[in-house]
């Protein structure tokens, strides 16, 4: 938790003497309505002796002034402390944004889709309550205590000691009975929530299959005993909460009956005015209009703190050395005993990794289903960071490398890559904003889209929907070349690139290739033996490791690894 406390101080720290003054503004809205009930109670007592008209004129002044003060003053704080919450929800949302960027894909590795959308919409919206009630309203209600207790005790010594004892009590007691019930109720919605989320993402990813398949009906079993059991723990909660504000109800009652009962005997001896009388008592029951709010505050600081938890939990598993700013002399790449795990309990996807890739080779990484092609490309797109050994180009430590620099040297299209619901245009802009359709519509052309594009009505703009829906497996995938292509990187790293297209659409782009990345460094990782006999040099994985290594000729003569490959391929075809 001490963690959580220094998220939320530090998030609010820039804001403080903003903060004060919200806090300030709740007071004063507390003080408007203990000054209306006083002075309404002294004008019926002292109306009820039938003085003078002009004696009661600043009295009548007085309840006008607090009755009209009161809603300016409520407004003005209303407004004030929720533009205030939003200023630091949107603040706060950018902070966790730049916070996350940099963990991909290390923290995707330990959450799951739904859970990282709960992190970043429920528990930054939870936040929003943390200033408004946990930080404004104790302490606008410190203020109150003090200030009404005081007064009181002007008057009658002790009516204010008890009114500030049962002020004290209602303040820590009550709120914090209620709120050990509610925590172990809130803590069950949370698990519910993040269940529920994650089955969601669940349903929409696994939508078709769903539809033709039982295991959809195992789902929506799933979402009803879910909802379930969080409306259940939402009831629960309510009667927690409408416990402890009759409570606090009764005990405000109690109270003002106190300060009668005390005050009294004074009034009867002729020590006090009999306008006193009402005055207190209604100063006391006014005194209370914050605690009410309490336990519900308090519940949500332990909800902001659960969040800001969750919140300031989120760092890579593996500690991220802070990014490069430099750039390297040359683009030859060298990998020098790299070994990797992704969890440090499991086994190494890559063991002892050396090779050298000089600028504008073109090379394949080769081997069988799950022997660490992908994962090597990913530490030299420095997504990863290896466990042992060294990634360099041009003789820098990967890491030292600057980091837009990195991002512009090289290209990556991705086995699966990923899509954003919006226009064809947009989705190839990622890779290049300043980009005119022109010069869209050409690398489109050398995709082989440019006709499909054509031939929508909307054209450009048409929207390639969620996770490019609307495209076919390999229109995905030239869609995802376009956008390499358009990014013109001086190395390309290609995993399996003609995965999903027919034979005459794969030729075709194999030619292009061939020519576009002419004097760029590609890396072809290929299940697709007969591309490789025009790569330079082949790197044959299994298990992890660089099994053997050399140019298709070579192999053939040399790997019986790599013979039987090749064999097979040929019997395929
Ligand atoms: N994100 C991940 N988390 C945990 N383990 C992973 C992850 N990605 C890959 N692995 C594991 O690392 C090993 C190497 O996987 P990798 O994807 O590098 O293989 P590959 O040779 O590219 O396979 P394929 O040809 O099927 O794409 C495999 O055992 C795989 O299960």
């Amino acid at each position: 938790m001490r963690d959580a406390w220094q998220f939320l101080l530090q998030m609010l720290k820039p804001m403080r003497y903003r903060i004060i003054l919200g806090a300030l503004l709740v007071a004063l809205t507390v003080f408007g309505n203990v000054g209306l009930l006083a002075t309404s109670g002294v004008l019926l007592t002292r109306a009820a002796l039938k003085p003078e008209l002009l004696l009661l004129m600043p009295l009548i002044t007085g309840v006008r002034f607090f009755g009209t003060g009161r809603a300016a003053v409520r407004y003005a704080e209303r407004l004030y402390n929720h533009s205030l919450a939003f200023r630091i929800l949107t603040g706060l949302r950018e902070a966790l944004y730049k916070r996350l960027e940099p963990l991909v894909p290390d923290l995707i590795q330990g959450y799951s889709e739904g859970q990282l959308y709960n992190r970043l919409i429920g528990d930054v919206e939870v936040l929003k309550y943390f200033y408004l009630r946990v930080v404004s309203l104790p302490v606008g209600t410190i203020l109150v205590i003090l200030g009404t207790s005081i007064f009181t005790s002007l008057y009658v010594l002790p009516a204010g000691i008890l009114l500030a004892c049962d002020l004290l009590v209602s303040f820590c007691l009550i709120p914090l009975l209620s709120v050990r019930s509610q925590i172990k109720i809130d803590h069950k919605r949370r698990q519910s929530r993040d269940e529920l989320s994650n089955t969601f993402t669940d349903i929409f990813h696994g939508l078709f299959e769903w539809q033709t398949s039982d295991f959809g009906d195992h789902l929506e079993d799933r979402v009803n005993q879910l909802s379930h059991a969080d409306l259940q723990a939402q009831r629960q909660g309510v009667w927690v909460e409408r416990l402890a504000i009759h409570g606090l109800a009764f005990l405000a009652h109690g109270t003002a009956l106190g300060v009668l009962v005390l005050t009294a005997p004074a009034v009867r001896a002729g020590d006090l005015s009999i306008w006193v009388l009402p005055m207190l008592t209604l100063v006391a029951m006014a005194s209370f209009e914050t605690l009410n709010q309490l336990p519900q505050a308090l519940r949500e600081c332990w909800m902001s703190l659960e969040a800001a938890k969750e919140l300031a939990d989120i760092r890579p598993s593996r500690p991220l050395p802070p990014a490069g700013d430099q750039l390297p002399a040359s683009l030859d790449i060298q990998v020098e005993g790299v070994g990797f795990s992704y969890h440090q309990l499991e086994g190494e996807a890559l063991k002892d990794i050396h090779l050298e890739i000089p600028h504008g080779r073109h090379v394949a990484f080769v081997g069988t289903s799950g022997s660490g092609k992908t994962s090597l490309a990913r530490l030299l797109l420095r997504l990863w960071r290896p466990d042992r050994g060294e990634v360099r180009l041009g003789g820098l430590p990967l890491d030292q490398v600057e980091e837009s620099f990195l991002r512009d040297t090289i290209g990556y299209l991705e086995q699966t890559p990923a899509f954003f619901n919006t226009s064809i245009r947009d989705n190839l802009r990622l890779a290049k904003p300043e980009a005119e359709d022109p010069e869209l519509m050409e690398v489109l052309k050398a995709v082989q889209l440019d006709q499909v594009v054509a031939a929508w009505p909307e054209g450009l703009d048409t929207s390639i929907l969620e996770n490019g829906t609307r495209l076919s497996g390999g229109e995905r995938q030239r869609l995802a070349l376009a956008r390499v292509i358009l990014q013109n990187p001086d190395i390309v790293i290609l995993d399996e690139p003609l995965h999903n297209l027919d034979g005459l659409t794969s030729q075709m782009l194999d030619a292009f290739l061939d020519q576009w990345a002419a004097d760029k460094t590609v890396i072809l990782i290929t299940h697709e033996l007969k591309t490789l006999p025009f790569v330079d040099f082949i790197y044959l994985f299994q298990h992890g490791k660089i099994c053997a290594s050399g140019p298709h000729s070579t192999l053939l003569a040399e790997s019986e690894y790599y013979q039987n490959l090749w064999r097979l391929e040929q019997e395929r075809i």
